[in-house]
């Protein structure tokens, strides 16, 4: 099924004043392993606001495309994918209270972070939230992303989601707000959030950190994995940094909503600051931003 945008249009416009009058929309955007979406979840916990990780859906489509052996590169493959990214059916799921990742001995207790909150990806009802966050996705997933049609798609499903007017489920728009529990705000997270999926969001956040500190997130993230993996690999800290510079270079070059700055979105610089540190000025801000703006949070 193809999604007939000019009636999804007028439901995303007809829902969003409807749904969204008083709640709040938080916008945060900014590069890879700049912390965006860790720190978004935990402050969507300590807000009560829905998380949506626009980014995972990109990577669900790379997913899907590249199980269909299907290349961003070649002309005849494009509109197959955008195709894909319309049919399949990409289901999100924060989970605040997450079951205990496996233990092994190899694992140092400080790396634990089960007590984190956790998104789920499903891609067509299987889940999907590890292979998404493999090598062969992250490498490709920028090359899906630049393809306006593939982003149309998905931006159309983004906005839906936020007004809570669309069905993950179903891969259908709904003529009635779909969430059923109370969230007093969303919090989405990815690289045009700011400006082209959320422009009218209440408070809209560029968090970012220099390559190096962000490359070393990163590294040891992948230590991690592959510590909970049981599998022993090396992985070369140069490689990743050059991975991230690659990925960077071409959010922020491509044609089409490139990662940048909205005009009205604070800059926050997380190179110095601690997960929980990040984490409280996001919560600080968006509870001046609410009083600022008379939201009852
Ligand atoms: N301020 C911070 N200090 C140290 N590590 C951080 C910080 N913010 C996030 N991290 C860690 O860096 C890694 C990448 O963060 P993530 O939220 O996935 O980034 P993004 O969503 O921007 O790609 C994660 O392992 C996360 O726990
Ligand atoms: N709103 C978005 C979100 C992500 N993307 C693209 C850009 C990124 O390279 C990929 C993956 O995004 P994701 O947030 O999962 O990536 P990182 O966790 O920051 O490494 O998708 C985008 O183009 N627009």
């Amino acid at each position: 099924m193809i999604f007939n945008f000019a009636k999804s249009n007028n439901l995303t416009k007809k829902f969003d004043k409807v749904f969204y009058r008083n709640l709040f929309q938080l916008a945060i955007d900014g590069p890879a392993a700049s912390g965006k979406s860790s720190t978004a979840r935990m402050a969507a916990q300590q807000l009560n606001f829905e998380y949506i990780d626009s980014g995972a859906m990109y990577r669900a489509v790379t997913l899907a495309a590249l199980r269909q052996n299907l290349s961003p590169t070649l002309l005849e493959d494009v509109s197959k994918i955008a195709q894909l990214a319309a049919t399949s059916h990409i289901h999100l799921h924060t989970t605040f209270d997450p079951p205990p990742l496996p233990l092994t001995h190899s694992i140092p207790s400080s790396s634990i972070t089960s007590s984190l909150p956790q998104t789920l990806v499903y891609l067509n009802g299987e889940d999907v939230t590890y292979e998404i966050r493999s090598p062969e996705i992250t490498n490709n997933v920028s090359g899906i992303a630049s393809n306006l049609d593939v982003r149309k798609v998905l931006v159309e499903k983004q906005r839906a989601l936020a007004s809570g007017i669309y069905d993950e489920n179903q891969n259908k728009f709904s003529p009635t707000p779909l969430i059923k529990k109370s969230p007093k705000g969303t919090v989405m997270d990815g690289r045009d959030v700011g400006t082209v999926i959320l422009p009218n969001a209440d408070l809209k956040i560029f968090v970012t950190a220099s390559a190096k500190v962000r490359a070393t997130r990163r590294f040891k993230e992948l230590q991690q994995q592959s510590y909970s993996k049981r599998i022993s690999q090396i992985i070369d800290f140069n490689k990743v940094l050059e991975d991230l510079e690659k990925r960077d270079k071409s959010d922020y070059e491509r044609k089409i909503s490139p990662l940048k700055k909205a005009n009205d979105a604070l800059f926050l610089d997380s190179s110095h600051m601690s997960v929980t540190e990040q984490v409280d000025k996001i919560v600080e801000l968006v509870l001046k931003r609410a009083k600022e703006k008379n939201i009852d949070l």
